[in-house]
């Protein structure tokens, strides 16, 4: 008899197959209060489980007493309660390699749009307010030779630093609780404790992951540091930062403008504030949000979970402790 798994995010169709050649599956396109107890029932009998933007803790876990692997199509892990997870040694399985590039990419946009007031202006334009020569109100602020502070050199924010450095000509310092030699040797990054960095950084970048070390990292102390002209970027994860001090410093005008892919709640409230501020670039959590990096992650947590499942991992394990 085949092991039974449970899919809780869609997944493309050759994908599917892949599963279901291995595995009995129940599928879930994604878990809503409609479907939940099914959820948790089909969880009472399944060895793995595959998906996406679900939180899952140990009450959830206690309804899943046979489980043995657990992939996320997603680099972050911060909604898995991972001492749990590793109490029980199950291995969970994450798909960083597959989107590291195309995060950075859309970070180096939000430098760009914010920087460039790309998105202000083009409302501006669309709204007829182009009547001529534009003046000092329509410009913005270069990015070229300016001062990135990177704060988490790891995957996505060394595949920022390459764009940054060698595309754009930027200085490029950063901030980590380990130096990393890599970035510091292919583009002259400067480590700095992290205070420092918010001070002399024109665009400060932050991807780091959401832990209890890294909450609230970023609060009205901290935005206080950064120079009045300056750029705050967030991709990593919202609650990193004091939103309501990024909310009050951008009100202040103590800071020049951010650009946000992730909020401390998601979807972004409607009546948000940053909302209404020209100065915010604020997009839906799409780093990753393209055709082929989407793919990659579903096929790299396909290929993730049958590791799991069959005690060949060889990577992409957040436990490893776990695995015999
Ligand atoms: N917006 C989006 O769509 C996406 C967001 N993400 C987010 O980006 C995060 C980073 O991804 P990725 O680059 O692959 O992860 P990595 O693990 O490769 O990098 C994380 C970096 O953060 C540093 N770090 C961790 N804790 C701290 C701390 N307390 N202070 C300073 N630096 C710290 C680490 O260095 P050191 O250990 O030396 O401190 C490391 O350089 C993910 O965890 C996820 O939350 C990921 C993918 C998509
Ligand atoms: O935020 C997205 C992820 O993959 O992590």
């Amino acid at each position: 008899m085949k092991p039974s798994i449970v899919s809780y995010k869609q997944l493309p169709a050759d994908l599917q197959d892949k599963l279901e050649q291995r595995f009995s599956v129940t599928a879930f396109d994604a878990i809503t209060d409609e479907n939940r107890a099914d959820f948790i029932k089909a969880l009472g009998k399944a060895e793995g489980i595959i998906g996406a933007n679900q939180n899952i803790d140990r009450k959830l876990l206690d309804q899943a007493p046979v489980l043995r692997a657990v992939s996320t199509i997603s680099a972050g892990y911060d909604n898995f309660d991972v001492d749990a997870l590793t109490e029980r040694k199950i291995p969970l399985m994450h798909t960083p390699g597959a989107l590291t590039e195309t995060v950075a990419d859309t970070i180096m946009a939000l430098v760009l749009a914010t920087g460039r007031r790309i998105v202000d202006v083009a409302e501006r334009v669309k709204a007829g307010e182009w009547k001529g020569s534009v003046g000092e109100n329509w410009f913005g602020t270069d990015i070229h030779h300016k001062t990135m502070g990177i704060i988490g050199m790891g995957r996505i924010g060394t595949a920022l630093a390459q764009r940054a450095h060698f595309g754009f000509g930027m200085k490029i310092v950063y901030n980590t609780r380990n130096r990393n030699p890599e970035a510091e040797n292919r583009f002259d990054a400067i480590h700095m404790e992290l205070d420092k960095l918010l001070s002399v950084a024109d665009y400060v970048c932050l991807i780091l992951p959401l832990n209890p070390q890294t909450r609230h990292l970023i609060n009205a102390e901290r935005l206080a540091l950064m120079k009045p002209s300056a750029f705050f970027i967030n991709a990593g994860r919202g609650p990193v930062v004091d939103e309501a001090a990024l909310i009050e410093a951008l009100q202040q005008g103590t800071i020049a403008g951010a650009g946000l892919d992730v909020f401390e709640k998601e979807p972004l409230p409607t009546d948000s504030p940053l909302l209404s501020m020209p100065n915010v670039v604020a997009i839906p959590h799409i780093g990753s949000a393209t055709f082929e990096a989407r793919y990659a992650m579903a096929a790299s947590a396909v290929d993730n979970l049958i590791a799991a499942m069959t005690d060949s991992i060889e990577g992409n394990c957040v436990n490893p402790q776990v695995i015999r």
